[in-house]
């Protein structure tokens, strides 16, 4: 489903990703794991086209390597950002609306209604404004609207940030519904959620994959310590 082949991604003289390829299977789930500042955000916004970077994408067998940051989300690579970005004037319900815009003309996954039961916390807020939601209501609905996008790959950054253990486990649980139909990226600081929530992942390390396989034995490994220790 995605493809991801030698990703560089240069700021300035910082060189934050270094060949850094993948490969993720239809209904796949993938945690980019790592130290701060290992270049797991970088990753995605390379993906997403928010920042310059050389390498090659494929999305669902199409080359989306130059495509513009819109036309890459209406291809269906949907990134849920880390801080939400919810729109602080429009209410809960306007805000997943404007997860419709990416979908475009492909055809739907998620009805609203599907946003609603995957995290019925935000029934009763639907007419809430942005401004007035905790951070884990606010990731919800960050999450619903991304899905309302119809994503062929959603990418989600720090899904678990600032969140309470109930919040972050609500928002877990959510995304291993989401994992058996639609394929994940997940950048999460939190190892023991990033691991529940995907089956495979890669550890980064100064921009580089140093590890990679799946979950249970990444999570077994003695070097994916060191890999948080020494960015
Ligand atoms: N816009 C930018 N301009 C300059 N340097 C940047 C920029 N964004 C990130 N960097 C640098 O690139 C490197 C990788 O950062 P990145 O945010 O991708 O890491 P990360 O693994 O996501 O870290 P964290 O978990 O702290 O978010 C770091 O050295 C960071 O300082």
């Amino acid at each position: 489903m995605l493809r991801v082949d030698s990703l560089e991604v240069h700021y300035g003289s910082t060189h934050a990703v270094r060949g850094v390829s993948f490969e993720l299977a239809e209904a796949g789930s993938l945690a980019l794991l790592g130290a701060n500042g290992a270049g797991k955000s970088s990753v995605l916004s390379a993906l997403s086209r928010l920042v310059p970077s050389t390498g090659q994408v494929h999305l669902a067998g199409e080359d989306i390597t130059r495509l513009p940051a819109e036309r890459v989300t209406r291809a269906g690579l949907i990134h849920v950002p880390e801080g939400r970005r919810v729109f602080p004037s429009l209410s809960v319900h306007e805000n997943l609306l404007m997860g419709l815009i990416a979908r475009g003309s492909r055809s739907a996954e998620y009805a609203i209604d599907d946003v609603y039961d995957l995290f019925p916390p935000l029934r009763p807020l639907r007419r809430r404004s942005g401004y007035a939601l905790s951070g884990g209501e606010a990731q919800m609905v960050a999450v619903g609207r991304g899905l309302l996008g119809a994503p062929n790959v959603m990418m989600v950054d720090e899904p678990s940030l600032g969140l309470s253990p109930l919040m972050t486990e609500t928002v877990a649980e959510a995304l291993i519904t989401v994992s058996a139909r639609t394929s994940l990226v997940v950048v999460e600081q939190n190892l023991q959620v990033a691991t529940r929530i995907c089956s495979d992942a890669i550890v980064l390390r100064a921009g580089e994959v140093v590890l990679r396989g799946s979950s249970a034995d990444v999570l077994g490994s003695e070097d994916v310590v060191s890999s948080y220790l020494s960015a």
